[in-house]
């Protein structure tokens, strides 16, 4: 016998183990940026291979180096004062050198003061006490860190010959340590381009990405975002189903699987027709959220302008209800064979299937209330589905895509219908994280078509990008979302929603939007 689902009921008393184990856990950090997580050389030592004893070796010589250094500038610090007189600085060279607290407390201070010294000797001893209890402190707080594992930068060689997965892990967490807090725990000669191209050459081997990609989502998030994401990007997300609403309804959906052993919930409030399957492969909760914002109307003219296999238009069409019409077009014949197959399967009667290049299709037909442009994309926020894209992408491919992007957008808004009493609308979705597939492109369009950025309607999400590294978006690029799959739970995702006003095309647009496209552009 299968569970029933109960939905609408949040006090259902909590049962045992069961399907709810199988939800998918929150992504296991590796990586944690924790002072408190660095461990001393004598634990270290015990666990550590030959190579990384020597390591360990070298680091405790360049140390041992350091503390010299020190010693010797404070030395010199003390004898420019001209203060204390020489059995004084004894005691202070003798504590200098300890690496125990207690020698200076236990001092036996009689023994090294002659009684018979003058007031201002004594006084002298006040302020070379004082100048002590400082260097003490200082030193205190030296040996706090010194107790801990200080990482040394490495040498060529050793980022070159890196043997062993372990060591790379232990080197990434010592390098984000020093990126935390840089003025503690940097070495004074080396510059954060440094730790940073460091930790990008271990990220890209411990994931195994490209230089490439891996700098560009480095670019995206702050440290400790980045290593969340790149660990969620290595977890396929929970599979969601969409409740074909043209032949049943979700709860009938769900009883029905329940009772044949499949273990399914509702997808979240936001969605009315997915289901989370907890034990299959399919598509991802992402999938429903270009068609959420989209909002198509019963008997309206609604366009797909990128639709094979057919997922998000079938979507469509049940929301139409079968009425209006649905024109699902996709460039690739044998995937336009696909949507005809889905179509005729999910009992889909209001459509009409087209093979066009999208770049031309405003040519062929116009006058659509609402337009879906999800477009084809370099894939990154899909990399747990399809891992080669972590090594197979590079800047050409991003420029390719993002090129034929922007054109695909501009046609789809020459499609829309301006005086549409019940929408003028156009959703522009992709499955990519990059900026310059995403916030980028709706940004050329807004400057190149009379367009304006609404409110997806999705509520949550994180904001769009209105400024990324050195480039400047128009304000309201902050209405469009993203999607990842750290914070989310779902495939990473990006979706914007424009309003059409005319079909004007401007023609001035100022230096400054020029200036941050073309910096795009050269990107
Ligand atoms: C992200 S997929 C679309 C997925 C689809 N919306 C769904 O939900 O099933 C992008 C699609 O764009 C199509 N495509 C690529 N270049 C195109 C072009 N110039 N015109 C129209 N479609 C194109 C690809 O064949 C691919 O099917």
């Amino acid at each position: 016998m299968g569970r029933k689902a109960k939905y609408n009921d949040e006090n259902r008393p909590k049962k045992g183990k069961g399907r709810k184990d199988k939800r998918q856990k929150d992504p296991d950090t590796v990586f944690q940026i924790d002072p408190k997580n660095i461990q001393d050389d004598e634990d270290e030592t015990k666990k550590l291979s030959h190579r990384q004893k020597q390591r360990a070796a070298r680091r405790r010589k360049k140390k041992e180096e350091w503390k010299e250094k020190r010693k010797m500038i404070k030395d010199k610090k003390k004898i420019k004062k001209n203060e204390p007189p020489m059995e004084e600085t004894e005691i202070i060279n003798n504590e200098d050198v300890s690496d125990d607290d207690s020698d200076f407390d236990s001092l036996p201070d009689d023994n090294y003061i002659d009684n018979e010294k003058t007031e201002s000797a004594e006084e002298d001893l006040d302020q070379t006490n004082e100048n002590m209890e400082q260097d003490n402190n200082e030193q205190d707080m030296r040996l706090n860190i010194a107790s801990q594992d200080i990482f040394i930068f490495p040498s060529d060689d050793d980022i070159n010959n890196v043997t062993s997965i372990p060591e790379i892990e232990a080197r990434v967490k010592d390098v984000l340590l020093v990126l935390s807090n840089f003025k503690k725990f940097r070495e004074p000669e080396r510059s954060r381009q440094e730790y940073i191209a460091l930790l990008r050459k271990d990220l890209c081997t411990y994931f195994s990405y490209n230089e490439f990609l891996m700098e560009r989502i480095m670019n995206i998030f702050p440290l400790d975002e980045l290593m969340n994401f790149l660990e969620a990007s290595e977890t396929q997300r929970p599979v969601t189903i969409r409740t074909n609403s043209l032949k049943v309804r979700r709860r009938d959906l769900a009883q029905a699987l329940i009772s044949r052993g499949v273990n399914v919930d509702p997808v979240g409030k936001w969605s009315n027709v997915g289901l989370v399957v907890y034990s299959s492969p399919v598509p991802a909760a992402s999938s429903l959220l270009p068609v959420i914002a989209l909002a198509p109307k019963e008997n309206e003219r609604i366009l797909d302008l990128c639709a094979a296999p057919g997922g998000k238009a079938s979507h469509i069409a049940a929301l139409m209800k079968n009425t209006g019409v649905l024109f699902a077009n996709d460039a690739n014949k044998s995937r336009v064979n696909g949507i005809v197959g889905n179509f005729h399967r999910l009992g889909i009667t209001n459509s009409i299937i087209t093979c066009y290049d999208g770049r031309i299709y405003s040519q062929i037909m116009k006058g659509f209330d609402r337009v879906l442009v999800d477009a084809p994309c370099t894939g990154t926020g899909i990399i747990s589905k399809d891992p080669s894209v972590k090594t197979s992408k590079d800047k050409v491919d991003v420029q390719k895509c993002f090129t034929l992007q922007r054109e695909l957008l501009l046609t789809a808004i020459d499609c829309l219908n301006t005086r549409s009493s019940s929408g003028g609308y156009l959703v522009y979705s992709t499955c990519s994280i990059l900026p310059e597939e995403n916030e980028a492109v709706v940004n050329y369009a807004l400057r190149k078509r009379d367009v304006k950025l609404v409110p997806t309607g999705l509520d949550f999400g994180t904001e769009g990008f209105v400024k990324y590294r050195q480039y400047r978006f128009h304000p309201s690029l902050n209405l469009t979302r993203r999607f990842y799959p750290h914070t989310h739970n779902m495939d990473g995702f990006f979706v914007a929603k424009l309003k059409k006003f005319s079909d004007i095309i401007p023609t001035s647009v100022s230096q400054t939007q020029e200036g941050n496209a073309e910096m795009m552009d050269s990107n």
